[in-house]
């Protein structure tokens, strides 16, 4: 089958900066891809020359085995025919005209009969449930109303394509949960392909069907969100995605071992020749509390935070931060000292440059 989406050797270049560098992945029909990665890091440069707003540097971008940007040839097909809908950050709706005038209005410039508009305008105020605000202007609806009918709007003419550049960013923490549900609805109903940028690694990690993670224009991985989780890459990776954020201790060879300090970590064989290395704890594989037989350091509390019947708590060893869990409910002085025991083996080891060693 065709891929929706097929970027190579995508790349947008301002003067000597390379914005996005080199880009290359194949997204399949139907799929919810994220973008996401830290600020600067080219993901709005990269959704604005999916949109036809941005030409490339180098490097082609196909929709549907369609060239529709190409940096050799110096082409960039209209935003308008190139089978994708861009929702903004913000709304942009058109203040003189009413919601259903705002959703009618691409309709229009597309040449829809004035029947297959009305149905079609119909149809999308209720899949957005909207209905009720057809004759309000925009400016009598809140934000959360906006952003339903922007994307309303993006959708009437059913583009094969959805590009939302932080779409829920501007709506307050309940309704954000609340329209993530909503466009992943939405998003299912169309049967489009999604393309979706947010620098929120939870919203990333519950939407997508695939995430590509950038960093300085560069993708470090790209794939399921669980294949993300499970077999990071890199420890820009490991550390980015998963809540609570990852433990990264570095460890010395020492004989046989890998040491934390004093501490016993792991078997040296793991780091293979690497005479320092870095281990991936999960918070949750280091434990408040003491374990037999399972390696234990002795941390200075600093804060606790509760996290579904559990306690999320951060210490420092040696000057380091360290994410940990406790069972239950768990509170100390700041200050106080608490046993961290390890009581699962890491569950990666990256070299200092940062690249995964081993399985
Ligand atoms: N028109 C431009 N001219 C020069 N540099 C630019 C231009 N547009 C973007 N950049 C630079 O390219 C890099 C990537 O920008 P971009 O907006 O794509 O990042 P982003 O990942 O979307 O960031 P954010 O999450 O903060 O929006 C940044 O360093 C930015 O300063």
């Amino acid at each position: 089958m065709t891929d929706a989406i097929r970027l190579s050797h995508l790349s947008k270049r301002f003067g000597d900066f390379a914005a996005v560098d080199d880009i290359n992945i194949a997204v399949p029909k139907g799929a919810f891809l994220v973008l996401v990665g830290p600020s600067g890091c080219g993901k709005s440069t990269l959704l604005r020359m999916l949109a036809g707003l941005e030409t490339p540097s180098e490097g082609e971008i196909v929709f549907g085995g369609r060239v529709v940007s190409s940096g050799q040839a110096g082409l960039v097909a209209d935003p308008s025919d190139r089978d994708a809908g861009l929702v903004f950050q913000s709304y942009a709706l058109w203040p003189h005209m009413s919601v259903a005038g705002n959703i009618e209005w691409p309709l229009k410039v597309a040449k829809w009969s004035r029947a297959d508009r009305q149905a079609r305008v119909a149809e999308v105020l209720q899949l957005l449930g909207i209905e009720e605000l057809s004759q309000r202007y925009p400016a009598e609806i809140s934000g959360g109303q906006q952003q339903r009918v922007a994307i309303a709007r993006t959708i009437g003419p059913k583009p094969g394509i959805l590009l939302f550049d932080e779409p829920l960013s501007n709506l307050d923490a309940k309704l954000r949960i609340e329209m993530r549900s909503e466009l992943m609805r939405i998003h299912r109903a169309t049967s489009a392909t999604s393309v979706y940028v947010t620098h929120d690694q939870v919203e990333a990690m519950t939407m997508a069907s695939h995430v590509a993670v950038l960093n300085k224009g560069k993708v470090e991985q790209f794939g399921p969100p669980i294949d993300l989780l499970e077999k990071p890459l890199t420890t820009f990776v490991a550390t980015f995605l998963g809540t609570p954020p990852a433990n990264l201790l570095t460890v010395t060879r020492q004989a046989g071992e890998l040491r934390f300090g004093n501490l016993v970590l792991a078997a040296a064989a793991q780091a293979g020749q690497h005479e320092k290395a870095q281990l991936l704890y999960r918070a949750h594989d280091i434990l408040v509390g003491e374990q037999k037989g399972k390696p234990v350091i002795s941390a200075i509390f600093d804060e606790a935070a509760p996290i579904a019947g559990r306690t999320m708590v951060t210490a420092l060893f040696e000057g380091k931060r360290i994410t940990a869990m406790a069972d239950g409910y768990f509170r100390a002085q700041p200050g106080e000292r608490i046993p961290l025991t390890f009581i699962e083996p890491p569950s990666a080891v990256f070299a200092m440059s940062g690249e995964r060693i081993g399985e």
